[in-house]
């Protein structure tokens, strides 16, 4: 710990940052009351579309979008539709006419009259045919009455306007068209055909969990065709089916998690479709299965809700995906550091983009990116972005090393910023939305994005300085407003320091290969307890575990943003920027992501005169930082040895004397002869350089 530290209490702003404040985004149904061994259920009064302002909207835009699209399609199909109908319009008034000739000779009682005949009953006779001609002579006189109207109607049709004499044709041939239809041909078909999924029962989960080859499943039915249990009544929910189950004892739903294919093999459904998920805080045998209605790969993902316009605040929850119901699930990144991680081309840069998407559109919130795979993918965050670099060499590397070194002095100047408050404005020691809107203190949310950051730390020269870095800067940045964002394919301990991986409190797992891969990314036991980002396939791409976001694991996929639509939010992310005159740095033509010129080798000299060859390094670090405080301040014994590294100087045991004891010792530290050494090899070398 270096002489800065120790003036702040590091262990106390861990302490005080126990409770994240990301809302919850329940998993299971909070109506659902647990009563020992009965289960009550409330059911919500109102539905939930109206209880929710985004589900109302949504269902709204639904009914909209319904009605547009059926308009629209049967508008396209109107000249068929007229077609048609002019068609069966003849066959329309034939049958007419002869119905009507039916009713007016009232043929419907002729049967009858036939058969009096042929039995010789003359009295039956005589009553019918008296009926009939007293119906014939009404219906005639009506028919006629029918006719002169007719008759009329059409000579005021003759001299009405056009368009009168258009819709009264329209009518009529719409209305002999439609008498004439044939009955096993419609003219108008549905524009919307709904399939029917068939409801989720009792049966078919047992007979898709007995179909899993888990031998504490078929036992235990073998035994009781009851063995698994229902916590609760199989129900819709969203636009799906739940069920609450209980596995046979000794089964844990990570078991059948792990089989999902065959689940969905024995349901009968696409895999996109069947979603089982743990439920430990319950037991380790409940198991939470959703099958949806539609395959959540095949569906079209939801629209970002901050599409649309608007500027966001930073310390509410950025809009980060959707779960496999359709509900929308946000990450706050206020007091919390977020790893992402999965294998090649799953969707980590996406995931990583969106929320400096969102991000950049607080226009007090300064982003840093680092893109390490050199493919660009974070140009549209450029725009916006205080420092910005991109590229698989070296310079991209340190340049991230760099920022990692300023960041951890950031938090220190942050630190001693806050301590320096009154404790009425700052009573919890941490920066808060009013501190971070204050602008003189420049407390406002600095959020450090690094893609593939598994090439920076498994950098064999910067590698062991920037695990140290950010470890440090997670731990502690988080409650001074520092946050780092993390993207990595290869999440082993070499390529990810296991003191990052388990300091980050928001974790995002795409489809990874193995346990331990997981439990790298979503924390020690995840796999164990069930959480298995193993399970996802490669057409789930942008679908993961998202943990640490709200009280329970949940399955998200992310919103989906290209690239063009990146780069125009970050268009209206510059221009809140501008306006708000908060565009700094790299976006604004100032090219802080470059290195500033390295002099540590001119520097040592400087400090180790010539008449002292040997040095420990930490009077090293001390001199350096009384000779440029603003690049050396806070620098201790290691920071001067990893410094050196790359420059080929090792450090090694030095005889000195302590100035405070006065005692000698073996400590680490440098010889002056290898500094010099190595400034005239790299002096050669920049100048055969320059020279080709
Ligand atoms: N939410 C999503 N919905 C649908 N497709 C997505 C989603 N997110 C990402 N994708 C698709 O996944 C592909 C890979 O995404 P991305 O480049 O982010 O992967 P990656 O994991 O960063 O890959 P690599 O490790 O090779 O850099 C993209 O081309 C994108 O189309």
């Amino acid at each position: 710990m270096t002489s800065e530290d120790s003036r702040i209490d590091w262990d106390a702003y861990e302490a005080e940052l126990t409770t994240d404040p990301a809302p919850a985004v329940a998993v299971d149904d909070p109506t659902t009351i647990y009563q020992g061994s009965r289960t009550v259920r409330r059911e919500p009064i109102l539905p939930s579309w109206v209880r929710s302002r985004q589900a109302f909207t949504s269902q709204l835009s639904w009914a909209f979008q319904h009605a547009a699209h059926a308009s629209g399609y049967h508008l396209v199909r109107s000249p068929w539709y007229g077609i048609q109908l002019t068609g069966y319009s003849f066959v329309g008034l034939g049958r007419s006419l002869l119905a009507t000739a039916r009713w007016v000779f009232d043929l419907e009682a002729s049967p009858l009259r036939r058969a009096s005949v042929r039995r010789e009953e003359s009295t039956d006779y005589m009553k019918l045919s008296a009926q009939r001609d007293s119906r014939v002579r009404l219906r005639v006189t009506l028919a006629l009455g029918a006719t002169v109207a007719l008759g009329v109607a059409g000579i005021w049709l003759a001299n009405a306007s056009g368009l009168a004499q258009s819709l009264a044709i329209a009518g009529v041939v719409g209305l002999f068209g439609w008498i004439g239809r044939p009955a096993d041909k419609p003219i108008v078909t549905p524009a919307v055909v709904t399939t029917r999924v068939a409801r989720l029962t009792a049966d078919s989960v047992v007979k898709a969990l007995s179909v899993l080859g888990l031998a504490g499943i078929n036992q235990a039915l073998s035994k009781s065709p009851n063995a698994i249990g229902f916590a609760a009544p199989i129900s819709r929910d969203g636009a799906g089916w739940r069920a609450d189950i209980d596995l046979p004892p000794g089964v844990t739903a990570g078991d059948v998690l792990e089989r999902r294919d065959r689940l969905a093999s024995g349901l009968s459904r696409p895999l996109g479709c069947v979603w089982p998920e743990p439920a430990p805080h319950i037991h380790p045998g409940r198991l939470v299965l959703w099958v949806g209605d539609q395959d959540i790969a095949a569906a079209k993902p939801a629209a970002w809700p901050l599409l649309r316009g608007g500027q966001v605040d930073a310390f509410r929850p950025i809009p980060f995906g959707t779960d496999p119901r359709g509900r929308s699930v946000a990450v706050s990144f206020v007091y919390s550091n977020m790893l992402i991680g999965s294998i090649p081309g799953m969707g980590k840069t996406f995931s990583l983009r969106l929320p400096l998407l969102g991000l950049a559109l607080d226009p007090l919130v300064r982003l840093w990116a680092f893109e390490l795979k050199g493919t660009g993918d974070l140009e549209p965050v450029a725009k916006v972005a205080e420092r910005y670099a991109s590229g698989a060499d070296d310079d991209t590397a340190e340049a991230a090393l760099l920022a990692l070194r300023d960041l951890r002095k950031e938090c220190q100047r942050r630190a001693e910023v806050i301590k320096g408050l009154p404790r009425e404005v700052c009573p919890e020691n941490k920066v808060t939305p009013e501190l971070a809107r204050r602008r003189e203190l420049g407390l406002a949310l600095l959020v450090a994005a690094f893609d593939e950051c598994q090439e920076l730390f498994s950098h064999p020269d910067f590698g062991k300085e920037a695990a140290e870095l950010a470890e440090k800067i997670i731990k502690l940045g988080r409650a001074l407003g520092v946050i780092l964002i993390l993207a990595t394919q290869r999440p082993d301990a070499k390529s990810l320091p296991t003191g990052v991986s388990a300091n980050v409190g928001t974790r995002f797992s795409l489809r990874v290969m193995g346990q331990v891969e997981n439990d790298m990314i979503l924390g020690t036991s995840a796999y164990r307890n069930g959480l298995r980002a193993t399970m996802f396939t490669n057409r789930d791409k942008g679908v993961g575990y998202l943990v640490g976001a709200s009280d329970e694991p949940v399955i998200v996929r992310t919103y989906y943003l290209d690239g063009p639509t990146a780069e125009r939010i970050t268009d209206r992310a510059r221009a809140l920027r501008l306006a708000a005159g908060t565009l700094t740095g790299y976006a604004a033509g100032q090219d802080t992501a470059a290195k500033p010129k390295d002099t540590l080798l001119e520097d040592i000299l400087t400090v180790l005169p010539a008449g002292e060859p040997k040095a420990w390094s930490e009077v090293i670090a001390d001199r350096l930082a009384g000779l440029r405080p603003d690049v050396y301040s806070g620098w201790g014994a290691e920071q001067v040895a990893a410094a050196l590294k790359p420059h080929g100087v090792g450090t090694g045991q030095v005889w000195g004397t302590d100035p405070t004891t006065g005692k000698g010792a073996n400590r680490r530290g440098i010889v002056r002869d290898h500094v010099s050494r190595a400034l005239t090899d790299r002096d050669g070398k920049r100048r055969r350089g320059s020279a080709d």
